[in-house]
């Protein structure tokens, strides 16, 4: 559920006008809405209430934003983070660094130097040379780090396979069939504290049953880690839960269904569950809105071109991802249409064929389910600037990232001067 809705033929965010906002900030611009995450850490927490002190990391990835980071390090959340700029955002935004779990295959000695001078709560390990780096750089400051392994459960998401993690194939995870050697050369790196295991399979999971089939490997590890003598107190079962995007589409299990399979699978573990949400807090949260420039006849079908595009909202380019597409003011009829961005690819294509509101020139759209994986893959393509941010609470809202000028772009290169001009 979310709290974008029509009023009086109009659809605002929580008590704010979407037409109000695309005036006074233009267009493309992502807006947010506080009470919707406040609505999904709670869904998801409630999910979980049978489970005692579960550590809820939102995965930065899916929505840096200080302000969006801000408003769920008030409600208690702790972060995942995979790099050194998400872990500073993190707690630049007050996350506590006893709350932040550092995942990816790829830290660098400098990023695992800055988290561990910040003291976070876990690494979690991919590969066997990362533990002997972290080993050698937890050494160097006088301080042993607290690790899990990532395992790879070889299980197929049966998601996207660009957004799927946990099969052998994949660059994620130590490989579940070589944990055990894995785990014991970990416990002879004295800059190590081996704590924990990890998981994460893949993301916008619709089915729980390979959540659940690798969430079974992880209590099967746990049981012969701790029978060959390594204490392991923690289980990070990572994020994944997918969101409704298409509604004609079954919805996808709710938190309160995940919930439920998580403490049946995990009952009796003897460990602190650790939780990496990204998509399921923040994803129905945000729409893009966007003005349509021109409608162009196609050969089957309009081209409606609005302007925003494939470097503002990645999904549809890159997954062929579906998110609808609603008029801000729908003049109540609908027809087949495509809708398209300005940028030069045939890429740049949100829809073909879809049935929608009809729109004309001028009218705003907004891309619904976009607060996840939306604004922080966006990119300058085309040289186009960064897309702002809005967060709306209640009837107030407010720019949480501006729209930097063309000018930015430009002074940003460095023209030497044996280039000339
Ligand atoms: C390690 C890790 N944890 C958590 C997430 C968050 O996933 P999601 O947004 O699907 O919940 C991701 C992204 O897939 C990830 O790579
Ligand atoms: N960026 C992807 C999800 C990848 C998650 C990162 N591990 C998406 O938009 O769906």
């Amino acid at each position: 559920m979310d709290h974008f809705d029509y009023v009086n033929g109009a659809m605002q965010v929580e008590q704010v006008r979407l037409d109000v906002i695309a005036d006074a900030v233009g267009t493309p611009v992502y807006v947010y809405s506080t009470a919707t995450l406040e609505r999904h850490v709670s869904v998801f927490r409630d999910g979980l209430r049978a489970l005692d002190n579960p550590l809820i990391a939102f995965a930065v990835k899916a929505n840096p934003n200080g302000a969006v980071l801000a408003t769920l390090a008030k409600l208690g959340l702790g972060a995942d983070v995979v790099s050194g700029g998400e872990l500073l955002r993190a707690i630049a935004a007050g996350i506590p660094a006893d709350r932040i779990v550092f995942s990816g295959v790829g830290k660098t000695a400098q990023e695992m130097r800055l988290a561990l001078e910040q003291g976070i709560y876990q690494f979690n390990l991919e590969s066997e040379p990362e533990a002997e780096m972290l080993s050698e750089v937890a050494l160097s400051m006088g301080l042993r780090a607290p690790v899990a392994y990532r395992i790879n459960p070889d299980v197929d998401a049966g998601t996207h396979a660009k957004i799927s993690t946990g099969k052998s194939e994949n660059k994620f995870g130590i490989p579940y069939t070589h944990a055990l050697e894995s785990y014991a050369a970990a416990r002879d790196l004295p800059g190590l504290d081996v704590q924990g295991v990890a998981v994460h399979i893949g993301s916008q999971l619709t089915d729980l049953a390979p959540l659940e089939a690798a969430f079974t490997k992880v209590g099967a590890l746990i049981e012969q880690l701790r029978a060959a003598g390594h204490d392991i107190r923690t289980a990070d079962l990572g994020g994944g839960l997918g969101v409704p995007y298409d509604p004609s589409q079954p919805l996808p299990p709710s938190p309160a269904d995940y919930g439920a399979m998580v403490c049946r699978v995990t009952q009796g573990w003897p460990v602190r569950l650790m939780f990496e949400p990204g998509r399921v807090i923040v994803g129905n949260a945000g729409a893009l809105l966007s003005r349509v420039v021109r409608v162009k006849q196609g050969a089957q079908a309009p081209f409606v071109i609005v302007d925003a595009a494939m470097n503002d909202l990645m999904r549809p380019s890159l997954y062929d991802a579906w998110h609808d597409i609603r008029a801000v003011k729908p003049a109540g009829t609908r027809a087949t249409a495509n809708v398209v961005g300005p940028v030069c690819e045939t890429g740049d294509t949100f829809a073909m064929h879809r049935d929608m509101d009809v729109v004309q020139a001028g009218d705003l759209v907004a891309f619904m389910t976009a607060g996840a994986y939306g604004a922080t893959m966006a990119g300058t393509y085309n040289s186009r600037p960064l897309t702002p941010e809005v967060l709306v609470s209640g009837d107030q809202w407010a720019v949480v990232r501006a729209r930097p000028p063309v000018e930015a772009l430009i002074e940003a290169d460095i023209i030497p001067d044996w280039v000339g001009r």
